[in-house]
């Protein structure tokens, strides 16, 4: 059996009950089989890849809250640490009902060759809980996050883990964590990224994963001669990701025409009001239903649906596994050009392959959202100098960082013999590095 297989078959065995985590690794290693291959004797007698996939550390942790009921309730906590080889763990925290240890575990594992491709210094991490922040109250949210950072700030610090957000986690949730970091450790040291700007955040953070996934989506298609001026684009979701990936679409010529929610879809033929997806999302924290007051020609339905509009190019931006195979074939026999993830990991496998089959030019995740944790290390970078730059710096270097994973993933795709396989080149641009850094710092 092949070293790749033979990890792969590890994997799942020590890992029972984890499917998210174990698609991950496959995704990567089998990517990665040409590479492997070349180097498989050193690479065994190191180990290195089942210390790849072997998280440095996962903590797992008791949330006990007080509801508004006086009603004592109890989350779990994780925060995995997988890979410190270039950088201090470096993640988000996702708040969502569906988290488990392997959820947390496949977004980490992701985000080491994430964190790797964006250039800069920055480990791989991932944490969060299953609570649910919707249609919680401002208080009971507080409670929840402050006993949640209560056990958690015992093993992060601004060198050693800096989380952030990600689904059910925004500048209200980083707000809470962050006064009860300083509380506890008597810090004020960038401990989390996508905070509030008077507080040590970022100009641009909260725009970044959405503006980055349009100047990756952009570059890449100059690269296949295509403009993105005048395409049609669906956007699933309708969170942070999804409305600056509709904004800076609009802004750069395109026409986003869906958004999304976990109960349902908006058509706006005439293309997404930002405006008045902001105030719905943002400002009120309600439904996509609301979408047709400010809108009367838009139609809203139940359910899923977006992948079945007929559009040129597609962001899947609000979960992983929301475009399946049968939706990947409804593209395909629409036109569509392009898929670029937004979210961690939105494609399944089988839909993947199908995408890249019929000629669809396909983005991975890792290197179409790193604009967002990108964007982080760089608030990490103001924060350790005492320093805020100007939105337009921080945009322009987003800009310029997304261009560059554009352009190595696509290289690194052709030096293999796989040119115009984006997978394939972002896996093998970010691994390098990464196992070049393990290599050197000994068996550890
Ligand atoms: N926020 C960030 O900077 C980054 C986020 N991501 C990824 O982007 C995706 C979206 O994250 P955010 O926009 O930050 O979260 P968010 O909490 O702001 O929004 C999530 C959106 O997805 C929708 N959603 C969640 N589960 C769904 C489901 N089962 N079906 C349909 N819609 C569903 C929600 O209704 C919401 O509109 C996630 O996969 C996240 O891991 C990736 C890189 C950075
Ligand atoms: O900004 C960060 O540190 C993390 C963003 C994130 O969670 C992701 O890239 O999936």
């Amino acid at each position: 059996m092949s070293y790749v297989d033979e990890v792969i078959e590890l994997v799942v065995k020590k890992n029972p009950a984890e499917p998210e985590f174990h698609q991950a690794v496959k995704e990567v290693l089998e990517s990665l089989r040409v590479v492997i291959e070349a180097n498989e004797e050193k690479f065994r007698k190191e180990a290195l890849l089942e210390r790849l996939v072997e998280p440095e550390r996962q903590i797992k942790f008791r949330v006990p809250w007080v509801d508004d009921n006086g009603q004592v309730q109890v989350n779990t906590g994780y925060r995995v640490q997988f890979n410190s080889a270039i950088g201090p763990y470096k993640g988000g925290l996702r708040l969502h009902p569906s988290v488990n240890l392997g959820i947390i575990k496949f977004l980490g594992f992701e985000q080491i060759f994430k964190n790797s491709l964006t250039g800069l210094p920055i480990g791989g991490g991932k944490g969060g809980s299953d609570f649910d922040p919707k249609g919680k109250s401002d208080r009971e949210v507080m409670a929840f996050c402050q006993s949640f950072m209560t056990e958690l700030c015992k093993y992060i610090g601004a060198d050693t883990d800096v989380p952030a957000g990600d689904i059910g986690t925004g500048a209200r949730e980083i707000g809470y964590m962050f006064g009860q970091y300083k509380r506890i450790r008597g810090l004020y040291e960038g401990v989390l990224t996508g905070k509030g700007l008077t507080y040590g955040g970022s100009l641009a953070r909260t725009e970044a994963t959405g503006y980055g996934l349009l100047y990756l989506t952009e570059e890449l298609l100059k690269l296949n001669g295509i403009e993105l001026v005048g395409k049609t684009v669906a956007v699933s979701g309708s969170g942070n990701v999804a409305i600056y990936a509709t904004e800076k679409a609009q802004q750069l010529g395109a026409k986003v025409v869906t958004v999304s929610d976990s109960t349902g879809w908006v058509y706006d033929p005439e293309g997404i009001d930002v405006a008045a997806l902001k105030e719905i999302k943002e400002v009120n924290r309600a439904r996509l239903t609301e979408y047709k007051k400010y809108r009367p020609n838009s139609e809203y339905h139940e359910g899923r649906g977006v992948w079945n509009v007929k559009v040129d190019i597609a962001l899947p931006c609000a979960t992983q596994n929301e475009l399946h195979l049968e939706d990947a074939q409804a593209l395909v026999a629409n036109g569509c050009i392009a898929v670029c993830e937004g979210a961690n990991m939105p494609t399944t496998l089988e839909a993947t392959e199908y995408l890249q089959k019929n000629g669809v030019i396909f983005a991975p995740g890792k290197a179409a959202n790193a604009g967002g944790v990108a964007t982080s290390a760089l608030e990490m970078s103001q924060n350790s100098e005492r320093l805020s730059w100007t939105f337009e710096e921080v945009d322009s270097k987003l800009k310029n960082i997304m261009v560059n994973i554009c352009h190595n993933m696509s290289d690194a795709a052709e030096k293999y013999g796989f040119k115009g396989n984006y997978v394939v080149g972002a896996n093998i641009a970010g691994f390098e590095k990464v196992v070049d850094a393990m290599t050197a710092q000994g068996i550890v």
